[in-house]
């Protein structure tokens, strides 16, 4: 294809998301909408996360309410901080980063999480609703929610199209896949242990790679003219960088991008929209008991 893909921009389409979020904040009449963040441990990623999703708060006129705990704590004081926050009224979305310490339970974590709060949409209850047929879960998880806004805001038409998803993690990989199936997809999921993966992901007119491999998919796995959203946030060393690193995708830009008629970055891509739907998956819940307020 001449000229390459089209460039699906992440941080622009997320920013036009905040403004819209901010300007439903503001239009609400008697709630301030407050996401709590809850982190366990120090690892730098998380807590830039963190920090990230706290920001993103402030610029859309949302509370922020932070709850830090050592990697020491045991699976009892993160199931009180829990507690609290679900008790807390001025609380309307619980967020508890992941990854989470080896020796804590994260499905008992994530299930005490109020149904009404789970703006992360880990909640089993969340997730099986997603899973099944005329079911409507109250949240959707953030990263999948991200991915398909991105297509949706591009103009890509999803029903029809043949789409193979790299990776089954509970995060991105099998929600992504019920979302797309809700959206009349025809998906295949795929992984590292899937035979002739090339050859799979060669069907594709929509690839989601989201296997955590850096530059995994090459620029001969994919179909001319295919749609490819890139999950992957992989670091690789850079000795021009002052970090000593750059951050790649689970896709080989360079490559696909001559391939494809529309790709995202990495960074820039999907991560941005990530935070972006976490904050109107938390003002939705906030909206939601306006509505009940109000009633
Ligand atoms: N409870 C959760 N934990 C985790 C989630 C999640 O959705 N819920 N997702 C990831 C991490 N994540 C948010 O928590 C996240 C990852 C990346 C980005 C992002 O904006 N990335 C930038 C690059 C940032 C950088 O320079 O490091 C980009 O891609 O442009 C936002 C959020 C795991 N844990
Ligand atoms: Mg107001």
């Amino acid at each position: 294809m001449s000229g390459g893909a089209k460039l699906i921009d992440g941080k622009a389409i997320a920013a036009e998301i905040r403004t819209e979020i901010k300007h439903d904040v503001e239009s609400m009449k008697r709630i301030v909408p407050g996401l709590a963040t809850v982190l366990v441990g120090e690892r730098t990623d998380s807590s830039t996360y963190v920090r990230m999703k706290i920001k993103a708060c402030k610029e859309c006129s949302m509370n922020s309410i932070h709850r830090s705990l050592p990697d020491t704590a045991s699976e009892e004081e993160v199931l009180q901080a829990v507690e609290e926050l679900n008790r807390d009224e001025s609380v309307h979305g619980i967020l508890v980063q992941l990854p989470l310490p080896s020796h804590i339970n994260e499905e008992r974590i994530l299930s005490s999480v109020s149904i009404e709060k789970d703006v992360d949409g880990f909640h089993v209850v969340n997730i099986g609703k997603l899973a099944m047929k005329g079911r409507t879960p109250l949240f959707v998880p953030c990263t999948p929610r991200g991915c398909v806004e991105l297509l949706k805001r591009s103009g890509v038409q999803i029903a029809g199209k043949e789409v193979v998803v790299i990776g089954r993690s509970n995060i991105v990989g099998l929600p992504v896949s019920m979302l797309l199936i809700h959206e009349n997809a025809t998906v295949t999921i795929a992984h590292s242990r899937t035979a002739d993966l090339p050859g799979v992901v060669r069907r594709a007119d929509i690839v989601i790679a989201a296997v955590g491999r850096s530059e995994m998919v090459k620029g001969d796995w994919v179909k001319p003219g295919c749609i490819i959203i890139d999950v992957g946030i992989n670091s690789k060393p850079d000795s021009s960088k002052k970090s000593g690193y750059r951050l790649v995708g689970d896709v080989d830009f360079e490559e696909c991008r001559k391939i494809a008629s529309m790709i995202t970055p990495v960074p820039g891509g999907v991560g941005p929209m990530t935070i972006a739907m976490l904050l109107r998956n938390c003002v939705d819940a906030a909206m939601r008991k306006e509505r009940e307020v109000n009633e």
